[in-house]
């Protein structure tokens, strides 16, 4: 299926750059970047190990704020909107370390998420929809009601994944997520992606080293030595 165009985009950078200090040095990692993340597209983020990518994804997500230039969500300036209220009301992201509670279930982390982003289920309440969703990765109701710590590596990334997918937001970031899975469950998740994107109209981006997962989205963004490079996938 081919992307829409012409939807305006939810995501802009302009003229970001980002710079880590510490006492001994400055590390410039993003360059004046400028570029636009659609709804109904799903996007992909290629570039080698700590060509920052995780930098442009916590920047994008508004986890921080970039050295210059700005990212805007729908036309508004995030340090106007403020970054905690566009973590909380617009974006989810699966993290490269999870970032689950450990304490909790995975239901429970799945819920506690939607109670957070005042996700409203059409039907049958939010632990229905948890539960859901986490089959919807693979996951039964018996794995969802487990402690986290009581689940493989690959179960973990797939409840993050969940978790993220449940929130009913407008654009889901993810570092990495299928870096932990076997083929077929990654693959589950890339199509998950796909149908967010081209079914239901939600921006996706995701950060990856995976080829066969950049190959299946809509546009690849390349990070190198700071600068981004796009390029439109054809199928
Ligand atoms: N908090 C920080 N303070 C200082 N330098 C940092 C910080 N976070 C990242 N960096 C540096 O910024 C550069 C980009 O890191 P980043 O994690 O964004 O790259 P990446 O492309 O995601 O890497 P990888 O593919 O290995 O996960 C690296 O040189 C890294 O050492």
């Amino acid at each position: 299926m081919t992307p829409p165009t012409a939807t305006p985009p939810a995501l802009r950078l302009d003229g970001v750059s980002h710079t880590y200090a510490d006492q001994r040095r400055r590390t410039t990692v993003l360059k004046n970047i400028d570029c636009s993340f659609e709804r109904g597209t799903f996007h992909t983020i290629l570039g080698p190990s700590g060509s920052g990518k995780t930098t442009l994804l916590s920047l994008a997500s508004g986890l921080d704020a970039p050295t210059r230039g700005t990212v805007s969500f729908d036309g508004q300036d995030l340090a106007r909107l403020g970054l905690g209220r566009y973590r909380n009301k617009h974006c989810s992201t699966v993290f490269q370390q999870y970032n689950l509670l450990t304490y909790m279930t995975a239901l429970q982390n799945v819920t506690t998420a939607m109670e957070i982003t005042g996700a409203k289920p059409a039907q049958g309440g939010r632990k229905a929809r948890a539960l859901q969703v986490l089959e919807s990765v693979g996951l039964d109701s018996d794995t969802a009601r487990r402690g986290v710590l009581r689940l493989s590596g690959g179960q973990q990334q797939r409840v993050a994944v969940a978790r993220a997918l449940a929130c009913d937001v407008d654009i889901l970031f993810a570092d990495e997520p299928t870096g932990n899975l076997d083929e077929d469950t990654a693959q589950g998740v890339i199509d998950i992606f796909r149908d967010l994107a081209h079914g239901q109209g939600k921006c996706v981006v995701v950060v990856t080293h995976s080829q066969q997962l950049a190959a299946q989205s809509d546009r690849v963004h390349t990070l190198r030595k700071g600068k981004l490079t796009e390029q439109v996938n054809t199928r």
